[in-house]
């Protein structure tokens, strides 16, 4: 079996939305597939209703065929100090054709003001590796976890755009989304992310710097986080550009539109156009921008988040052997 399903960008591409259908009858939710977490975790009736505002919300006991986890519970923390918590269902999950009949669904008791503030997202689809998954005391598999033996083959792959709908393909590779060569990267999943180290990077038209980066390809976290080593080299082609505190980021005037950012994989390259690295407006003031590329200061490891992810076709391979990069189609 393969499966596709359409994600689609919020505003500025802060993050991807993706439909799944949970429970019997199919009860329909919105989430954020990514691959930088393991645990699939939605808005509940168990919530206290001042922490909803808009979510759609999972009820287990409207579904026949959910079942409690009995002494089961989960509390996750994120990178940008975001946290819910909650126990533990087995339950229907359905992402287009897939179907997974007894997925541990996390319904959430409690989420941080940042999950009750972003009010089209209903929770979280981990598409990391299931030994990070946060249920206590027995942690559960990943919807992929659970899928990949019966797809064609045990494979995903991220297509994320700017702006505009993309697509988690699972157990093919589509030939369509893709120009050019594919290349392989080792995936180091000790940490229970998709790591890799990216050979280097140049800036615009510049030469191609030799300088090991070693991170991880995460759709959840919406930038590009680097060393500040390549931070630096990279702003300091744009004039203008500068680190501001309050905005705790590098921001620069919109336009012109700064150099591309290009980085390596393997043998390959992605590059980021320039008019990407433009994240999103800082100030209306004097047409500042914030930048989609920004320091990995204090998480010990390069995020590829989605800024890098949406020019390139990724394709992350379910068993310990390469991921590869290919350039978007
Ligand atoms: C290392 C961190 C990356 C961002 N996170 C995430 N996508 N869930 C949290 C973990
Ligand atoms: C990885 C997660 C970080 C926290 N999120 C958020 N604040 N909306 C969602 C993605």
């Amino acid at each position: 079996t393969t499966g596709t399903i359409a994600t689609d960008p919020e505003k500025h591409d802060v993050e991807y939305l993706t439909p799944i259908s949970v429970g019997t009858p199919s009860q329909d939710l919105m989430v954020d597939f990514d691959t930088g977490s393991s645990d699939l975790w939605v808005f509940s009736t168990e919530m206290s209703t001042s922490d909803i505002k808009g979510q759609t919300v999972y009820d287990p006991n409207n579904s026949s065929t959910s079942e409690k986890v009995q002494g089961s519970t989960w509390k996750i923390t994120y990178g940008d100090g975001s946290s819910s918590s909650g126990d533990v269902y087995l339950d229907t999950v359905t992402i287009g054709d897939l179907t997974v009949p007894n997925q541990a669904v996390e319904a959430a008791k409690k989420v941080s003001s940042e999950f009750t503030d972003d009010s089209h997202n209903d929770g979280l689809l981990g598409l990391g590796f299931s030994a990070i998954n946060a249920v206590e005391p027995t942690p559960q598999n990943t919807f992929f976890d659970n899928i990949k033996g019966s797809l064609d083959a045990p494979l995903f792959t991220v297509d994320l755009k700017h702006g505009t709908p993309g697509s988690f393909n699972f157990g093919y590779i589509d030939p369509a989304a893709y120009i050019g060569n594919i290349s392989w990267t080792p995936v180091d999943s000790s940490q229970g992310y998709w790591g890799f180290t990216s050979p280097g990077y140049a800036v615009g038209t510049g030469a191609f710097r030799n300088h090991s980066i070693s991170g991880i390809a995460d759709t959840g976290t919406t930038l590009l986080l680097l060393p500040k080593s390549v931070v630096s080299a990279y702003y300091k082609e744009i004039q203008g550009a500068q680190y501001d505190s309050d905005q705790g980021g590098y921001i620069f005037p919109c336009s012109p539109t700064p150099p591309d950012f290009v980085f390596g994989v393997n043998k390959g390259i992605v590059t980021v156009p320039g008019d990407m690295v433009s994240y999103a407006p800082a100030d209306s003031a004097n047409q500042n921008c914030f930048g989609g590329i920004q320091t990995d200061t204090g998480i010990g490891f390069s995020i590829f988040g989605d800024v890098a992810l949406k020019t390139s076709f990724v394709h992350l391979h379910g068993s310990i052997v390469p991921g590869y990069y290919a350039d978007c189609a």
